[in-house]
């Protein structure tokens, strides 16, 4: 079988007393969208910040395309071609959606000495960007993005890392505070970037959510994956749920029942 895009293999993190991942394991192939799902605290975040270089971890090894790799801060990370994008996604709000594309690595206008931005360029593929993404009104480039919606928000994130090529483009939360149809938004943002030849990690509450965009699941608990390859298509919500919270039918029920005399 083809090395997987990313391969994580046995990733202990501790923070003091406190074990965040035991033995971890995450693999994303290429051209996938994985969910990564598990109850609060279950170590999703961390495992990601790891892989972004965003924490160090304490043991283990991560591998790219098969080469082990050394993520000590998240420019390593960027410079495989793996993007975080985070649910405020560092855009300034001022400036326009093009100046946001290109963030820290404008494009300079000939002659390069006098340190002019080329514009045009960075307008011509903002424009061509926004429409791979699946932007479908008509949002000229210049429009700042203070003047636009989440979902739109996270779609200009999106476009940025499919410009980049970032090889894998990580979701924390993207469809949080989202309404209905944003959300729809955001999930065909991330299935177009899926078919344009990248990988996602996913990461959402919401489980329908999750259900509807990825290709494979993977359930953490307690700091360990406790099941990797659960495909959406073959699974219910409810196995999956039962899959995080590692309960039978019956103690889902008596939870359920006790939650209710107390609050009753
Ligand atoms: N900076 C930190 N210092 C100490 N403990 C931490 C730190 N970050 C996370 N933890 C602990 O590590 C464990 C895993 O947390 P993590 O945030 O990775 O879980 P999560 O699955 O992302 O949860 P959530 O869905 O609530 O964001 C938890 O017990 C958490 O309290």
């Amino acid at each position: 079988m083809a090395e997987p895009l990313i391969r994580m293999e046995n990733i202990r993190k501790s923070y003091g007393r406190v074990q965040a991942l035991i033995d971890a394991r995450l693999h994303v192939n290429e051209r996938e969208i994985v969910g990564l799902l598990g109850d609060n605290g279950a170590g999703k975040s961390t495992l990601i910040k790891v892989l972004s270089g965003a924490v160090p971890l304490t043991s283990g090894d991560i591998f790219v395309r098969g080469e082990k790799v050394h993520f000590r801060t998240t420019s390593d990370a960027i410079a495989h071609g793996i993007e975080t994008i985070y649910q405020d996604s560092a855009l300034v709000t001022q400036l326009s959606i093009a100046r946001n594309l290109f963030l820290g690595r404008e494009p300079i206008k000939a002659p390069r000495f006098l340190n002019r931005m080329d514009q045009e360029t960075m307008n011509t593929v903002a424009r061509d960007l926004l429409k791979q993404v699946g932007i479908s009104k008509n949002i000229p480039p210049t429009t700042p993005v203070g003047s636009l919606s989440g979902g739109e928000r996270q779609a200009v994130a999106i476009a940025r890392a499919m410009y980049f090529d970032s090889d894998l483009i990580i979701l924390d939360e993207p469809t949080n505070n989202l309404g209905v149809a944003e959300t729809q938004g955001v999930l065909s943002f991330v299935r177009r970037a899926r078919d344009s030849g990248h990988s996602c990690i996913f990461i959402a509450h919401n489980i329908h959510h999750v259900f509807q965009v990825v290709d494979r699941i993977v359930v953490m608990r307690r700091g360990k994956v406790v099941a990797d390859d659960i495909d959406p298509k073959k699974s219910s919500v409810e196995e999956v749920e039962r899959v995080i919270t590692g309960m039978s039918d019956e103690e889902i029920r008596a939870a359920l029942l006790e939650g209710g005399q107390r609050l009753g």
